[in-house]
């Protein structure tokens, strides 16, 4: 409903107000934080100067602890006094920016009152709310009630209260563009304006327009492990992007954004979403691809990406190997992992610690050790209790070092800065000449036995690749041929020698090594959010669970848009997380709204898929995709994204494979701009864009041109997620373009959700 002049006046009047008191408050926190700073370098400059220990007298060291603590206190107050100020100032500019976006009248115990809500909250000096932030509970209102009665959960349990009118704005510099009264959750208008925007190079929040369905996402406290399968376009990142922010502001002193991880597609992808937690006045969660995870784990190898691994299975695709890969990606290579670990004698993989080339620990005497230890010590406890034992040993041995000839002769060897460096280090700079001497020697000999140490640390007395080479020689799973699996271990370990490692076989490795020495676990984080979940095997989520075992889970993903074919399934993943956290509180939340692209665009790509009649549309009209049939598809998509360029911001060719984008920008016409993107890009340029699918996943484009959708590129039922994948990314055009024969898919969709239009071309030579 729009609005009478009268109304819209008075709320002018009130932003106008607002305006100048966001402005009075920022000069006056600047002001503020003008002074904390000066504050905190002068407790800076003074904690230098005090803390200078001096240990002559016993006296002097309590007297020493005692002003440390006290300056310590001090700077700590000053820093965090200056951190709120910050905060402040921040919030105080995004609120100058567009102050707010919704207003509530409800009725609460029949007290009227009236209530705006903003991107952050706002008072008065005396205390009271002009603003209220999107995330306080009282907010939720918003977002979830229609007119009448409503019901909030606020700190003091379930409140009732009268929900009289809502109203939007759209205010830009201080002035209202747009405002009406709605009984909408959140009204079509502004939602309408907002999705018909040109796509923008990072992704933006979409706190005015949260949905009902999203809002669940966000405020959801209680599920330990959230799972939300999302149609293409359905809002599964903007919401995980708000959850962060929400539990923030919800969580604000036990919960910092360094204790939440998202784990995201491709470093293209975590560029693209990293402006929306400031835009919200928070600082960004860690982030991190699969890959990078993996290969920090694994020194020295080189892990096979998922993009390789996706290339490969274009030019291999013998059954054997999709019959290995399909067990690989299931639920049941987790619990043959898991079965063998409990059988197995581990003592097999054990082998020689090394002291410059010979053994200095035997692999039968580590053998003994574990044998001796008692059998219902859990495995990662036995490990420790060796571990142990090996260093006892190792320093007993060491003591006896201490006065061989070498380590004389390696102390007559070291010249004056080393030996003030091996002082410094070892705190005796100001010790006698006695002590001096015994510090030295002991340094000396750490220094040479340091590779001794780590490897013990390391736990490098138990060969984990050998162990997993062991696991596959063991049984060939059913559904696999076994000269197909023999051939495989070959590879394996044909690969091994060169340093290198499948992306599958890298998880496996890494969830033995951690299931038998408890390691490479951080308990830091809190939250921990996968976004693209479908592309992660049961195996691979469960290594990723254990490493941060205190964290709650938010999984997000789309089973259509498993381009990577592995079969894993929503119904594969939740019956994963029953049978690896039977403790933890589950909730699955489905959306089936996709907001991204216009109806016809859509309407057109849920054909793709099994289920797709249940994906709804967002009501945004747009013009019918097109399918190009042509004899040279090259200068057809040329030609087409030439024109689409006059209109759209980014007109992104989508390939199959990156072979075939490689050879596309190759033989792109020179007199035609072209950027061709690959997963070194950080970030999404204006114009025309060549990329492979699986580069695209997550992010959109204002108009797509799916390139060379042949038969031979799209016959296989996996390839028709590859295809809704990409139709997806489009927000306000799409075609497709083809040479013949044509993928036959296009005779399965129904002629009146496109348009066919055949081109001939004069073909010349590129
Ligand atoms: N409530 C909303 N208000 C405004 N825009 C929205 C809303 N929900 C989603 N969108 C927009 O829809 C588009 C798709 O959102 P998003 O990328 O979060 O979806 P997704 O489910 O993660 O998509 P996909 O799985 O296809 O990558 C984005 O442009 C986003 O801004």
């Amino acid at each position: 409903m729009t609005l009478n002049n009268e109304s819209r006046a008075a709320e002018q009047q009130r932003v106008d107000h607002i305006e100048k008191l966001i402005t009075t408050q920022l000069a006056q926190t600047q002001t503020k934080l003008n002074q904390a700073q000066q504050e905190r370098r002068r407790v800076e400059k003074n904690f230098g100067a005090n803390t200078r220990a001096d240990y002559v007298e016993a006296d002097d060291v309590i007297d020493t602890n005692a002003t440390l603590a006290q300056q310590k206190q001090l700077m700590a107050s000053a820093t965090t006094n200056e951190d709120i100020l910050h905060k402040q100032k921040q919030s105080l500019q995004l609120l100058a920016q567009n102050p707010y976006f919704g207003r509530i009248d409800i009725e609460e115990d029949h007290e009227p009152d009236t209530l705006y809500i903003g991107t952050a909250s706002l008072e008065d000096d005396q205390g009271n709310f002009l603003i209220y932030d999107w995330r306080a509970p009282i907010a939720g209102i918003y977002y979830n009630g229609t007119l009448g009665s409503v019901k909030y959960r606020s700190p003091s349990g379930l409140q009732t209260v009268e929900l009289k009118r809502k109203r939007q704005f759209v205010i830009q510099a201080g002035q209202i563009i747009n405002m009406f009264d709605t009984n909408e959750t959140i009204g079509d208008e502004i939602l309408q304006k907002t999705l018909n925007e040109a796509s923008s190079e990072q992704m933006k929040n979409i706190v005015a327009t949260i949905q009902q369905d999203q809002n669940q996402i966000i405020r959801n406290t209680q599920a330990d492990i959230l799972l939300v399968q999302g149609a293409a376009g359905s809002g599964k990142t903007s919401a995980v992007m708000q959850r962060i922010a929400f539990l923030l502001y919800h969580n604000r002193t036990q919960l910092t954004a360094e204790e939440i991880i998202l784990f995201s597609p491709n470093t293209l992808f975590s560029n693209y979403i990293a402006a929306v937690l400031p835009s919200l006045g928070e600082n960004n969660m860690r982030q991190v691809t699969l890959q990078h995870f993996l290969a920090k784990r694994l020194h020295g190898l080189q892990v096979e990406t998922l993009f390789a691994r996706f290339e490969k299975e274009q030019i291999t695709t013998s059954a054997s190997f999709q019959a290995i890969s399909k067990y690989k990606a299931s639920s049941q290579f987790v619990t043959d992992l898991q079965t063998f670990l409990q059988t197995a004698d581990l003592t097999q993989s054990f082998q020689d610690i090394l002291f410059e080339g010979h053994p200095i620990f035997k692999r039968q005497h580590l053998q003994n050790l574990y044998q001796k230890l008692p059998r219902n010590l859990l495995i990662a406890d036995k490990f420790l209790a060796i571990k142990n034992h090996l260093i006892k040993q190792l320093n007993h041995y060491l003591k006896t070092q201490r006065t061989a000839d070498w380590v004389l002769s390696a102390l007559d060897n070291l010249s004056e800065s080393q030996i003030n460096t091996l002082l410094y280090r070892a705190q005796a700079l100001d010790a006698s000449s006695q002590q001096q001497q015994q510090a030295l020697i002991k340094a000396v000999i750490h220094q040479r036995y340091l590779p001794v140490y780590e490897a013990l640390y390391n736990n490098y007395f138990f060969n984990v690749y050998q162990l997993y080479h062991d696991f596959l020689t063991r049984d060939v799973p059913k559904s696999i041929n076994s000269q197909h699996w023999q051939e495989m271990i070959a590879a394996y370990d044909h690969q091994l020698e060169a340093h290198r490692i499948n992306y599958e076989d890298a998880t496996a490795i890494l969830f033995l090594r951690q299931q038998i020495t408890g390691e490479g676990q951080n308990h830091q984080i809190k939250y921990l959010m996968i976004d693209e979940v479908q592309d992660y095997t049961p195996l691979q989520l469960a290594y990723i669970q254990h490493s941060f075992p205190l964290a709650k889970l938010t999984l997000l993903g789309d089973l259509s848009q498993n381009v990577y074919g592995s079969p894993t399934s929503l119904q594969d993943t939740a019956t994963t997380l029953k049978v690896l956290f039977p403790q933890h509180k589950k909730t699955v939340i489905t959306l089936h709204q996709s907001y991204r692209s216009t109806a016809n665009i859509t309407n057109f790509a849920k054909q793709l898929i099994p289920m797709g009649q249940q994906i709804r549309a967002f009501n945004r009209i747009g013009s019918l995709p097109q399918w190009y049939i042509s004899d040279d598809a090259r200068k057809t998509t040329q030609q087409i994204s030439q024109q689409a360029l006059k209109k759209y911001h980014t007109v992104a060719i989508i390939t199959k494979t990156n072979v075939q984008a490689q050879a596309l920008a190759k033989s792109w016409s020179a007199k035609i701009p072209v950027h061709l993107l690959t997963e070194q890009d950080r970030k999404i340029p204006r114009g025309i864009l060549i990329l492979p699918i699986y580069l695209a996943k997550g992010l959109e484009f204002d108009c797509v041109l799916g390139y060379q959708i042949t038969a031979a590129n799209y016959a296989m039922p996996t390839d028709r997620n590859i295809l809704y994948t990409l139709a997806t990314r489009a927000l306000h055009q799409l075609y497709l373009v083809s040479e013949n024969p044509v993928s036959p898919f296009l005779q399965q969709l129904d002629p009146d959700s496109f348009q066919l239009q055949r081109q001939l071309t004069t073909k010349k030579q590129p």
